[in-house]
């Protein structure tokens, strides 16, 4: 059975109706009647461990064999809640000493959500007359796509001072478009969007830690090998029994420790109602990676928040306090307004000792994130099976567009979609090279025209041809993002768009803004034009490894309205996944 990347599950479901396992925030009234006992505590954790040890010998599992089904572990914790006890002495020795704490702040009674998937929005009511492109000569590369040979190409003339790579501007430089219908429309420069650079001010790590993290390393690591030694078979040699590409050979060779990561991202994922058996160690290597990679920003306000929001009823000084430390950030004004205010609310009708206000403060934050969908956005963001789906991926040059059309294409090969892309950014010859590599990486093929100058519309009518004649579930569009001014680039995703209208009435069309995370604020500025120039089905948030900026996610949607739909957090293919805001939330603000 095929794991579906998109929607974490098994299967590929065809229906709009699907089941997605959610969590369900808990009350802070649920969370305290939660915690009422150690005794309790610790049993929520002893769960936790019992599911992260039965993932665990899974995980081991599947390297040994990667091509037999997965199999239920001897490990019996479906959930939780319904996991077995039976723990040795290492791991009560742990759990006593550390790790119940943590699950405190966690959903333990994760129950299934039915969500219902609305029909994607099409934007008909634009469809304009237009007349298509001339059909010209067009290349497909790996394969020559048999369809309408119609295609086109147009030349476009355009005169652009090329900006410099690590400029995220649109710079106002004039500029002459020829549509393809001759049409020649001049643009003078209009606006200018210059992103300032702001520079959060460094905060030095508090010295307070989780209990589970106050001893030694090396008392640690002593303990996590006793209890491996105790509890965990160690994996024997991956015997591979078919084939491998680098990817799947780096996945199964990959190192998998129990390690506080590997429990941490266990509790994540069991939290979740995921159910251990359903697990690999893709999983649990992105969620230990999306924590590391939030490390930044997390240190910046985990222990200055606990420390505050610990000491009771907020005064006006802690207010500022919590306030300066959003901002630093990027969590941006509104949404640090509304967080604080919803806070403050809270704290002024009790005194929530500091692991219950963090929790409360984790379910506020959720709850922000998740607001585009109480407003027409779809929580689900999965492409249908059987249907021509096309994306299209905008973005300024050098926010992670290429790549994330690489790994999104990465995604969808491993959920057993037929997948294409159209290299339509054809302003700079090296973007369309690099779609390239990255459909290589992918196994993907790339529909691109060879000509200089080529017309972008053209591309889009070649990738369109190619997707209907082949059968493809998703076809993944790279526009330009370097256009010189906002008519421009509206002008120009307008046009694709009604293209994409005309040509393929039916498809499933989505547009995605890809936005850089380490611009912080900055790139919001970019959000906005884009939005205006496109129907933006939301945003795609690249590089938040390494940025101390991450909180800019919680920015994004309380500002622009529009829901997050995946997250990079690396270079590698692997390193981008559909958001979650729970455990966005649990890595940003873990212990
Ligand atoms: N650290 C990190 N780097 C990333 C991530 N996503 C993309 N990058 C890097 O950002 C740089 C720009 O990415 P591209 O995908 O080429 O960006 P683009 O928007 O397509 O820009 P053009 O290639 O100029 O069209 C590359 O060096 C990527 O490796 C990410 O999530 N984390």
């Amino acid at each position: 059975m095929v794991f579906n990347w998109f929607r974490r599950q098994f299967g590929d479901s065809q229906n709009t109706e699907v089941e997605q396992v959610e969590t369900v925030a808990e009350s802070p009234a649920e969370q305290e009647a939660s915690v009422t006992s150690e005794e309790e505590s610790q049993e929520v954790a002893a769960d936790y461990l019992n599911w992260a040890k039965a993932a665990y010998k899974n995980i081991q599992q599947q390297q040994r064999s990667p091509d037999e089904e997965i199999s239920t572990p001897e490990v019996e914790a479906s959930t939780p809640n319904q996991a077995e006890i039976t723990i040795d002495e290492s791991a009560k020795a742990l759990l006593t000493e550390g790790i119940a704490t943590t699950t405190t702040e966690t959903n333990a009674n994760a129950t299934v959500a039915a969500i219902a998937t609305s029909e994607v929005e099409t934007n008909a009511a634009n469809l304009l007359e237009e007349s298509l492109p001339e059909p010209t000569e067009t290349s497909v590369i790996e394969e020559t796509a048999d369809t309408e040979a119609e295609l086109t190409s147009q030349s476009l003339e355009l005169e652009s001072t090329e900006l410099t790579e690590t400029s995220p501007e649109l710079e106002p430089i004039a500029s002459t478009i020829v549509e393809p219908t001759t049409n020649a429309i001049v643009e003078a420069a209009t606006e200018a969007i210059t992103p300032e650079v702001i520079t959060p001010a460094k905060k030095e790590d508090s010295p307070e830690l989780p209990i589970w993290a106050r001893e030694s390393s090396a008392e640690r690591q002593a303990r996590l090998e006793r209890l491996k030694a105790t509890a965990i078979e160690e994996p024997e040699p991956v015997i591979a029994t078919k084939t491998q590409t680098s990817l799947e050979t780096a996945t199964a060779e990959a190192e998998i420790d129990f390690d506080e990561g590997f429990l941490w991202s266990a509790e994540v994922l069991a939290s979740q109602g995921r159910r251990p058996e359903d697990v690999s160690l893709e999983e649990i290597s992105w969620l230990k990676r999306l924590r590391q990679g939030l490390d930044k920003t997390r240190r910046g306000l985990i222990n200055q928040l606990k420390a505050i929001v610990g000491q009771g009823p907020l005064n006006q000084d802690a207010v500022m306090e919590i306030e300066a430390l959003l901002l630093q950030a990027d969590v941006g004004v509104e949404a640090t307004d509304y967080i604080i205010n919803t806070l403050q609310q809270k704290l002024r009708e009790e005194v929530l000792p500091p692991e219950q206000a963090i929790a409360y403060l984790k379910q506020i934050l959720r709850e922000l994130l998740e607001q585009p969908y109480q407003n027409s956005y779809n929580p689900i963001f999965v492409p249908e099976k059987d249907t021509l789906n096309i994306w299209l991926i905008t973005g300024v040059n050098g926010a992670g567009k290429t790549t994330t059309i690489g790994k999104i294409a990465h995604l969808a090969q491993k959920s057993g979609y037929k997948c294409l892309i159209a290299a339509a950014d054809t302003f700079r010859a090296a973007a369309v090279e690099q779609v390239k590599v990255w459909g290589e990486r992918s196994g993907i093929d790339v529909i691109a025209n060879p000509g200089k100058n080529a017309d972008p519309a053209a591309v889009v009518f070649d990738g369109i041809s190619a997707a209907q004649a082949r059968g493809t579930e998703l076809l993944l569009i790279d526009t330009a993002g370097r256009l010189q001014n906002k008519k421009n680039l509206m002008d120009e995703l307008s046009k694709i768009r009604r293209i994409v209208d005309k040509k393929s009435p039916n498809a499933k069309v989505e547009s995605l803004l890809v936005l850089d995370a380490t611009l912080g604020q900055n790139g919001l500025r970019q959000a906005e034009v884009f939005s205006q120039a496109a129907k933006l089905s939301g945003v795609v948030l690249t590089k938040l490894d390494g940025t101390a900026k991450g909180g800019v996610a919680l920015a994004v949607v309380k500002e622009l309205g529009l829901p997050i739909r995946f997250i990079g957090a690396g270079e590698g293919i692997e390193d981008l996944r559909p958001f979650s805001s729970y455990e966005f939330i649990e890595a940003l603000l873990s212990g």
